[in-house]
């Protein structure tokens, strides 16, 4: 064993527990430094958006007290990846630099041209620490990448997973230090004004948060009867996992374990296990998807989708950001997201259906609006979800099947408590109306202290006129 140091190199794994790279530095021995980077000029458009930049520190602040705990140290960086981890790789004079790996294809670009720049001077090693499976590992009997959902699912079945590696608990740290950053000078918070005063709420970025969320949650009804909750926006009980899944302060393979033990001891019935389960998974055939097919980021992945005739209404977009359409659930949602850096899922579809078939407005724009504001903005998930709403990606939703907003809302918010939750001008419609207050009769609004178009704005679509000519549209490139 060298006694050279270790060098890191942490992307979207912020965490100590299955950790790969942390893990093989940890058994390798010697002192442990931990790098990251903030590489924006590579990201370049896809570089971290607003939301994300706030749980990016708050993250990194959690991470370094997990330092002082557990030995190492952090340094930040910021600018071009792969002459910072070359610049801190040799102040350290480490002997060894390892990394997780990533699958954007200028992550992917980037990490190569790495690992042959360093592999000359040190020894270099990356892993897998996203996944439950990588890209690769899973494909049709011809070779070819899964394009439709079901099939993958059923092979990921078959396979194992592994256990979960010991989380780190001791490393050394070096004795001399190349420099770091401070955070503070990153200006990852909002400041004027602060628009993540509601974040505050609701996270707690870092491992630890991650891990008080998923133990809370595992105990909570939302995951005894999760297949069944999954799709109610008003119960608000999934596992909220998904930002933390993102930076990488929890690892999947340790939430699929455990919900398989779980399910094995009678603690989480079956059906509900096996659901969370395939969701997981999703995630997994999102990055199988973008690795296979990277020019889904920016172009619909089935090719007559790129003659579609886009409206560019800047206004009804403006209306569909703030949460002011006039439809309840897709106003609730927008706020919900404004507010939280979060969307329920099933309001994730019915919001991105509205902006793609009502107000028949691009789905890339929606796709970097949420890129811009959900915490967990992913850019699988994301890419893969937009693309399925607007029934242009792999194993989508067709085209043809419009979501009706209102009767979504009746449907998965029958109580039309989130709507009252996100959208208060409404908080007294009764629940019969709640969904369509342009339809109640005058005297129930007067009630309710609503008057549409100034205390809440009237629809600025008509939704079955929108759908007409949305399938008209959709018939022009069929
Ligand atoms: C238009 C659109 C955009 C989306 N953008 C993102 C995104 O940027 N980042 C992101 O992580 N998810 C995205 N999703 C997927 C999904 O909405 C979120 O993962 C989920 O709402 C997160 O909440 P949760 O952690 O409580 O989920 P849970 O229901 O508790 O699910 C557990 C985990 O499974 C994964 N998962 C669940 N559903 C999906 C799905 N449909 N696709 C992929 N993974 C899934 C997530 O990692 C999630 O944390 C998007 C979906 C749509 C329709």
């Amino acid at each position: 064993m060298s006694d050279k140091p270790s060098l890191v190199w942490l992307r979207e794994d912020l965490r100590f527990d299955d950790n790969p790279a942390l893990r093989a530095a940890a058994d390798r021995g010697a002192p442990t430094a931990l790098l990251y980077v903030l590489d924006d000029e590579t990201a370049g458009e896809w570089k971290l958006g607003g939301a994300q930049r706030w749980w990016l520190h708050r993250s990194l602040e959690a991470l370094q007290k997990d330092v002082e705990k557990f030995g190492g140290a952090l340094i930040l960086r910021r600018g071009d990846a792969e002459e910072q981890v070359a610049d801190v790789a040799e102040k350290l004079s480490a002997g060894a630099v390892y990394w997780n790996r990533r699958y954007m294809p200028w992550q992917v670009e980037q990490d190569k041209a790495i690992k042959e720049a360093l592999s000359e001077d040190y020894e270099v090693e990356s892993f897998n620490g996203r996944l439950l499976n990588e890209p690769w590992e899973i494909s049709t009997k011809s070779g070819d990448p899964y394009k439709v959902y079901t099939p993958y699912w059923k092979q990921v079945q078959q396979r194992d997973i592994r256990d979960p590696l010991p989380k780190v608990q001791k490393l050394d740290t070096p004795g001399s230090l190349p420099s770091s950053d401070d955070l503070e000078d990153w200006d990852l918070l909002p400041t004027e004004p602060n628009w993540a005063e509601g974040f505050e709420e609701v996270w707690t970025p870092g491992e630890r948060g991650a891990r008080k969320r998923w133990l809370d949650w595992l105990k909570s009804e939302g995951s005894e009867k999760y297949d069944e909750h999954r799709n109610r926006p008003d119960l608000d009980d999934t596992s909220k996992m998904a930002p933390h899944l993102h930076f990488g302060e929890a690892s999947p393979i340790t939430l699929y374990r455990e919900m398989q033990e779980k399910i094995e001891d009678g603690e989480i019935p079956e059906a509900h296990g096996q659901s969370y389960l395939s969701e997981l998974a999703w995630r997994d055939f999102s990055y199988s998807l973008l690795y296979h097919f990277p020019r889904m980021l920016d172009e619909p992945l089935m090719g007559k989708f790129k003659e579609f005739d886009w409206d560019k209404d800047d206004e009804a977009f403006e209306a569909w950001t703030k949460g002011r359409t006039g439809y309840p659930i897709v106003d609730a949602g927008m706020r919900q997201l404004w507010h939280e850096g979060h969307m329920h899922n099933r309001v994730r579809m019915i919001t991105g259906s509205f902006l793609v078939k009502d107000l028949l407005i691009d789905w890339e724009r929606g796709m970097k609006w949420f890129w811009d504001t959900l915490v967990c903005a992913d850019p699988a998930s994301n890419t893969a979800g937009w693309q399925w709403v607007a029934g242009c990606g792999a194993d989508a939703s067709p085209f043809f099947r419009v979501f009706n907003p209102v009767s979504q809302g009746e449907k998965f918010d029958p109580d039309g408590d989130y709507v009252r939750r996100w959208v208060p001008e409404l908080k007294d419609m009764p629940t019969k109306h709640i969904h369509a207050p342009w339809d109640a009769p005058k005297d129930v609004l007067k009630k309710a202290d609503v008057t549409l178009g100034e205390t809440y704005p009237k629809p600025i679509v008509d939704h079955s006129q929108r759908r007409k000519e949305a399938l008209e549209r959709y018939q022009a490139i069929k």
